[in-house]
């Protein structure tokens, strides 16, 4: 039973008012079968409630966990992490523990029958979508856990087997191993040990490689979870925080920046909470875990000069993005493939050309019907152009337009543009991303399945593909033509948009490739080495409308 399990939880209120434990089993196990209507029932109630607004479902993780009273690590950082993510973070405590930034000074495990009562009184009522485990003392609470999931099923399960902190203390009984292994991994859609917990999970075996990690998440995966993440932050004479995760048929190495600091107490927490708070809002897996492990490194990056405490290992700051300008300002929640629509690339060269200055071509274009922009200036001076892109900008913004700078990141930073759009020999995407943090959009060009694959796990948000057709705009460039786009689009995950001599007459040809992934065209002479850009980008997106509606006609 891997995935746990497509249906909302959920139950009635339940009568549970200042009761003292034991709550009869039974009343809830009955519960199960009434959950579909319930939601129903609620959603009605509480539409009539919001006068008509609507009901407002705000994804929810339930952490099972330990708290740390320094509050770097368990579920102190699971209710930060997943609160900075915008996500509602129930706790079930399994233990509290005395413990700062030198180490454990004392465990207290809350009693077996008082975790399943807070399981139940959460479960039960609070539709939550997504449990995330941490600390669990014994095998008795794994057990606990197990029957609780299977009387009240949630989307998605994600195991933290934390054993030992890293000031070397333990944390969970060695019997909670065989829990771990026999019960609870197979319910779990991912499961996320560190080195050493990895080794003790398979009796022992070295993991100190890369290649250890991932023979050690294939030999986890046949316990029976549906992802297994091995996390490297233990690797510390490396430059880069190697992660490995297997999807069940590939190993992906997930490079991040490693920073320097003492404050990492509590990154495997923060990761799995993220992890679940992803989750919780719809995001696929493999995105999630980028998206989590991106946060971990920009919370250690704003972190790490905090000083607090005389211990080795300091606690980092969740917040941060409160407090950071870089972090936050005018970011995109999400980006939007739907963007990639109709993709207008500036060229400084055309503009001089016709006479244009750059916000005058920019505007042509969103009036025309772009629905993104990338400033490609190869000559500009850098004074000029930042200029140029914080008018562009404004442009963009007051229409809801997302501006993209090729290749400048520190133009991007400059601007506070929505991303960045890279080529093979532009600085690499994962570096991009460590710099404009994760919410930023970037782009990478590339003409092979190969190129597509490794931006991916750099973190890219789509891929730009070409050129398609041969151009004029760039000398010696490769036309990968129709099948080479189509083989960039089916091995890649990412959404693409085709680039290279597409205008409103060949526009059509592209669309018609057939595959979901391709989103759009970018182009570049056919509007700005034109007349008349407004009309130019009318008639490439009446083409382009042309091919979405027969496709669906097709379908
Ligand atoms: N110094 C660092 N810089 C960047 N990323 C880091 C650093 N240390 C750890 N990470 C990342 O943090 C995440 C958690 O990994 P780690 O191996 O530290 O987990 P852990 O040992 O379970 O953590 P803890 O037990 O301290 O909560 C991983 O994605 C790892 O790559
Ligand atoms: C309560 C608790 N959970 C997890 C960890 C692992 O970081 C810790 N140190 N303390
Ligand atoms: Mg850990």
């Amino acid at each position: 039973m891997a995935a746990v399990f497509l249906s909302l939880p959920s139950a009635p209120n339940l009568p549970l008012t200042a009761r003292v434990h034991a709550v009869p089993r039974g009343v809830f196990v009955a519960r199960a079968s009434a959950r579909a209507p319930t939601i129903t029932a609620m959603s009605e109630a509480t539409d009539a409630e919001t006068g008509g607004r609507g009901r407002r479902k705000m994804p929810h993780v339930l952490t099972v966990a330990g708290s740390d009273s320094g509050a770097g690590a368990g579920i102190q950082a699971d209710i930060k992490a997943c609160g900075a993510l915008g996500v509602y973070c129930s706790s079930v405590i399994t233990a509290v523990t005395a413990q700062n930034t030198v180490g454990v000074q004392g465990v207290h495990p809350v009693p077996e029958e008082f975790v399943a009562e807070q399981l139940r009184s959460v479960l039960s009522d609070m539709e939550v979508d997504v449990v995330k485990t941490g600390m669990l003392p014994s095998v008795g609470v794994v057990k606990v856990l197990c029957h609780s999931l299977k009387d009240f099923p949630v989307r998605a399960l994600v195991v933290d087997p934390v054993m030992v902190s890293t000031s070397g203390d333990i944390l969970s009984e060695p019997s909670t191993l065989a829990g771990y292994r026999n019960e609870l991994f197979a319910m779990a859609d991912i499961v996320t040990p560190n080195l050493k917990e990895a080794s003790a999970l398979l009796g022992g075996v070295s993991v100190r490689t890369v290649a250890d990690m991932c023979s050690a998440a294939k030999s986890i995966h046949n316990l029976g979870p549906r992802y297994v993440l091995v996390k490297g932050g233990d690797f510390s004479d490396s430059s880069d925080a190697i992660d490995i995760l297997f999807d069940g048929e590939e190993c992906h190495e997930l490079y991040g920046a490693r920073i320097k600091t003492r404050n990492t107490h509590g990154t495997g927490c923060t990761l799995a909470s993220c992890i679940a708070a992803e989750l919780a809002k719809g995001t696929p897996m493999l995105q999630a875990v980028q998206a989590a492990k991106a946060f971990v490194e920009t919370a250690l990056n704003y972190s790490k000069d905090i000083v607090m405490g005389s211990g080795p290992q300091g606690p980092f700051d969740h917040l941060f993005r409160l407090k950071s300008q870089n972090y936050n300002v005018g970011q995109k929640l999400q980006f939007d493939a739907n963007d990639l629509f109709l993709y207008a690339v500036t060229d400084s060269g055309m503009n001089k050309k016709w006479g244009r200055s750059i916000t005058d071509a920019v505007k042509a274009s969103i009036e025309g019907g772009a629905t993104i922009i990338q400033l490609r200036e190869k000559d500009a001076e850098t004074r000029n152009f930042v200029e140029a892109a914080m008018a562009c900008m404004e442009i963009c913004r007051s229409h809801g337009v997302p501006l993209l700078i090729n290749d400048r990141v520190d133009v991007a930073l400059a601007c506070d543009a929505d991303g960045v759009h890279v080529g093979q020999s532009d600085m690499p995407a994962r570096v991009v991303r460590r710099l404009l943090g994760p919410r930023k959009i970037i782009g990478v060009s590339c003409k092979t399945p190969a190129q597509a694959e490794q931006a991916w796990i750099d973190g890219a948000d789509y891929i730009g593909c070409g050129g398609v057709f041969p151009t004029t705009t760039k000398e010696n460039n490769l036309t990968v033509g129709l099948n080479g786009l189509k083989a960039v689009c089916l091995a890649s995950k990412l959404p693409v948009v085709a680039i290279g001599g597409i205008g409103p007459g060949n526009a059509r040809s592209v669309m018609e490739i057939g595959v979901p992934n391709l989103k759009g065209v970018a182009v570049v002479s056919a509007l700005f080495d034109r007349e008349s850009i407004v009309s130019e980008a009318q008639r490439l997106r009446s083409a382009l409308m042309d091919a979405s509606s027969r496709a669906r006609l097709s379908v």
